[in-house]
């Protein structure tokens, strides 16, 4: 049966990553004999070109419609681009937030795993990888600062912004559910990370992973708080399993993991609903420095995509066939500029897809 993939480029180096990791796919469809549909959509900066909005309702639609949906990033340079001047409402993140209240993607999972061949890129000591690094964030994705309530106002004449952090019981429920569900599918460990020595988000967040806990026994259940999260995620990154987290600790934290595994660049992304309709993207940005030039790591996307053929089409086999491409890859020495060592290969974005599609 037909699978329709939605592709969306979006802005920057978007559409360079896109265009590798849909040739990736479609080499599956042709080796493992499936049929995908790609059908392009305007997201971000492209979209304010073209349509005077981030995200157009019938773009969405069309997003809604398919299978999957398959992104590379928005947005673009805060200080020199035009679309920065717009009402917040207008910019290119906002086409983001959009497809992710819309489509319902609660749940964002961000696994990040070190290949051992990537070590010399890594910045941390050999000594603090001794117990490796593998782990996966499980970021809620549609709720907290992100969708609450904000304005900016005069209160006394003084300029004031605000942001409301708002997170309800069943919002926390389904996230804990989807992370223990993930622990339980791997080494049995979650970290659940808050800052409930101040929040009342946070405390709420800790009682009721607490009770999701009870019906996951064998799974270790322990709390963080968030700054201490972020210091030993470099302090011993070995130590975590699954993190399960709220939207913007999640943000923060996953960015600092991509760096253990060398780049942001090697960082996918899967965000999911209760359906099978999942958005795939790489965890990293537009990088609107590197556009253009052939050197954006195309890794992340093409990881985005493995895991869309394992979530969204349930193609577990195909996607292991992704993954071990990667791999065998980085076996073999060759690195696009952000993960380059000496004495490996550098190679640039096309030519690192062909690698990979070579050895699928
Ligand atoms: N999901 C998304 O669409 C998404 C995510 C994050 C940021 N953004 C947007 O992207 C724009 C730039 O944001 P930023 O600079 O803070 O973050 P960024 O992730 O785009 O870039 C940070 C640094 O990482 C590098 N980098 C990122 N991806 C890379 C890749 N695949 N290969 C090699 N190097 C890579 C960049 O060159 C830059 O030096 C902003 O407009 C931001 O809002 C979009
Ligand atoms: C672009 C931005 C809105 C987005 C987020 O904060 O969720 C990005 O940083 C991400 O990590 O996907
Ligand atoms: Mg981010």
């Amino acid at each position: 049966m037909e699978k329709k993939i939605v592709l969306i480029p979006g802005d920057g180096i978007g559409p360079e990553i896109v265009r590798e990791a849909k040739a990736v796919l479609a080499h599956v469809a042709e080796k493992f004999g499936h049929t995908f549909s790609f059908t392009e959509i305007d997201m971000g900066g492209c979209s304010i070109d073209r349509y005077g909005e981030p995200l157009t309702d019938e773009n969405l639609q069309k997003a809604k419609e398919s299978d999957a949906v398959l992104l590379g990033a928005v947005g673009g340079n805060a200080e020199t681009s035009p679309w920065y001047k717009l009402a917040p409402s207008l910019r290119p993140e906002a086409g983001l937030l959009k497809i992710r209240k819309e489509l319902g993607l609660f749940a964002n999972l961000r696994p990040a795993f070190l290949y051992p061949e990537l070590a010399a890129a890594c910045p941390l000591k050999p000594e603090q990888l001794a117990n490796g690094f593998d782990l996966v964030i499980v970021r809620e994705l549609t709720g907290g600062l992100y969708f609450g309530e904000r304005h900016t106002e005069k209160v006394n004449s003084v300029e004031t912004a605000v942001d409301t952090l708002v997170y309800t019981e069943p919002e926390i429920r389904r996230i804990a559910i989807k992370a223990f569900e993930a622990a339980t599918k791997r080494r049995k460990s979650l970290i659940s990370v808050d800052k409930a020595n101040v929040l009342d988000t946070s405390r709420l967040w800790r009682r009721v992973m607490e009770e999701v806990g009870k019906d996951y026994p064998d799974v270790k259940l322990s709390h963080m708080l968030v700054d201490n999260a972020a210091m030993q995620l470099v302090y011993n990154p070995g130590q975590f399993d699954v993190i399960v987290t709220e939207n913007t600790f999640g943000d923060i934290l996953s960015d600092e993991a991509s760096m253990v595994t060398g780049s942001i660049g090697m960082l996918p992304s899967a965000s999911l609903n209760e359906t099978k309709l999942g958005l795939y993207e790489p965890s990293h940005g537009s990088a609107p420095d590197i556009a253009g030039q052939d050197k954006a790591n195309p890794l992340a996307t093409i990881l985005s995509a493995a895991m869309l053929l394992r979530y969204s089409f349930d193609m577990e086999t195909e996607a292991r066939a992704v993954e071990s491409a990667v791999a065998a890859v980085l076996r073999d020495g060759y690195r696009t500029p952000d993960i380059y060592t000496e004495g490996t290969k550098k190679v640039g974005t096309r030519e690192m897809g062909a690698l990979v599609r070579e050895r699928i």
